[in-house]
């Protein structure tokens, strides 16, 4: 798997062949601030009176975008502010200190590019740090084996984070699935995915790119889980790739907001009427950037499948057939190989199939 420490970013002068990709630029960038009309990128702020109107507010955004941004979310702006000095400081330890943490093949924490980079041949303007937020205490002793006060330090933001984060997610599902018309209380399906859901973190930092046209700080995918809250600050470089016409929407850097993409795993639970969302994040030639994710995903044994209160009249029968957890981030491999899309892989038949764009379409 390629990591990020095969370059010196720092002292890059341009982009070199390891790093260039050729097709980045098959689709044309479109703002999505506000008052970019269609291209808006829909904001739902959780301090609106009538929790009905949010959460069908949150389900037309799943539906037509597959992300919103979110306002309103009550984690508190010092806390992020936090938890972004920690990222920033982490990245900053010399590389001999951080290639201590690698992450080596099929393990699931450490430092790296993310999982998905071992399926290309280029590697990506970027350096990633994953760890289960529940678990940090263990996980980032791969990084600090002494334990000293930088980790201290780490493992107490991040666990403060985690705990308003976890709360929160919640309280999104409960959201999303009252929109869908079903409670934890009366849906056996949805209160296993409430008592299974389980938290990855995922820090990126992306460096200056003296050649910003020609890398890519994260290449365009899917997440494969329910739903991730990525944090983006005030640096903007996340895009979210939409189709007729097909285009990239920039996603605007808003003050003390969440990002919320569907995954895959949405979009199977709700028979495709919640859209995966294909993104990625570019990189600049001014600024330096970091971003968070904070994914929603079932355990490895969990069987998933569209939910029978998500059959509707326009989709009455199953898209998708029940696969297990793991199964299914087998074939997202597999397809990830190939440049195909894994939900296609587990559809029942193809006319039902959701469109999603092939990777190599937009990558
Ligand atoms: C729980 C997760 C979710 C992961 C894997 C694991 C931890 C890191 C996440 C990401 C983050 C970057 C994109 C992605 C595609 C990747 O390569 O790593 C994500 C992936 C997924 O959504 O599948
Ligand atoms: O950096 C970003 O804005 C995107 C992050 C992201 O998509 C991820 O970590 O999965």
């Amino acid at each position: 798997m390629p990591t990020a420490t095969h370059l010196d970013f720092q002292a890059a002068r341009g982009v070199p062949e390891t790093h260039e990709w050729p097709v980045l630029h098959d689709h044309p960038v479109v703002d999505g601030g506000a008052g970019a009309g269609e291209d808006e990128v829909p904001v739902v702020d959780l301090r609106d009176a009538d929790p009905a109107k949010v959460a069908a507010a949150m389900a037309r955004a799943a539906e037509q975008w597959g992300a919103f941004l979110l306002l309103g979310h009550g984690v508190p702006a010092d806390l992020v502010a936090r938890v972004e000095e920690r990222i920033e400081a982490m990245f900053a330890l010399p590389a001999s200190e951080k290639t201590r943490a690698v992450r080596g093949r099929g393990e699931s924490c450490g430092y790296g590019s993310p999982p998905i980079s071992g399926f290309f041949d280029k590697s990506m303007w970027s350096e990633g740090y994953t760890f289960a937020p529940a678990n940090v205490r263990l996980d980032l002793l791969k990084l600090w084996p002494d334990a000293g006060p930088h980790y201290l330090l780490f493992c107490e933001v991040m666990e403060e984070f985690h705990k308003g984060m976890f709360a929160l997610a919640h309280k999104l599902l409960g959201l999303f699935l009252s929109a869908l018309g079903l409670t934890a209380a009366d849906c056996a399906a949805a209160a296993k995915i409430a008592d299974t859901m389980a938290a990855s973190m995922h820090l990126n930092w992306y460096p200056k790119c003296p050649d910003p046209k020609r890398a890519v700080g994260l290449i365009a995918h899917t997440d494969s889980g329910y739903f991730t809250f990525v944090l983006q600050s005030m640096v903007p470089g996340l895009q979210l790739f939409r189709r007729e016409p097909d285009r990239w929407v920039a996603v605007p850097a808003m003050p003390g907001a969440f990002v919320i993409n569907v995954g895959d795993l949405f979009n199977i639970v709700t028979n495709g009427r919640f859209h995966n969302v294909f993104h990625r994040a570019v990189v600049s030639r001014e600024s330096h950037r970091v971003s968070l994710g904070y994914f929603l995903g079932p355990p490895a044994q969990a069987v998933v499948a569209p939910l029978d209160e998500a059959l509707t009249l326009d989709r009455p029968r199953p898209a998708y057939r029940p696969v297990v957890w793991r199964e299914y981030m087998g074939l997202r491999e597999k397809a990830l190989f190939v440049g195909e899309s894994a939900l296609k892989m587990i559809a029942v038949a193809k006319d039902d199939a959701p469109q999603t764009p092939k990777l190599h379409e937009t990558s």
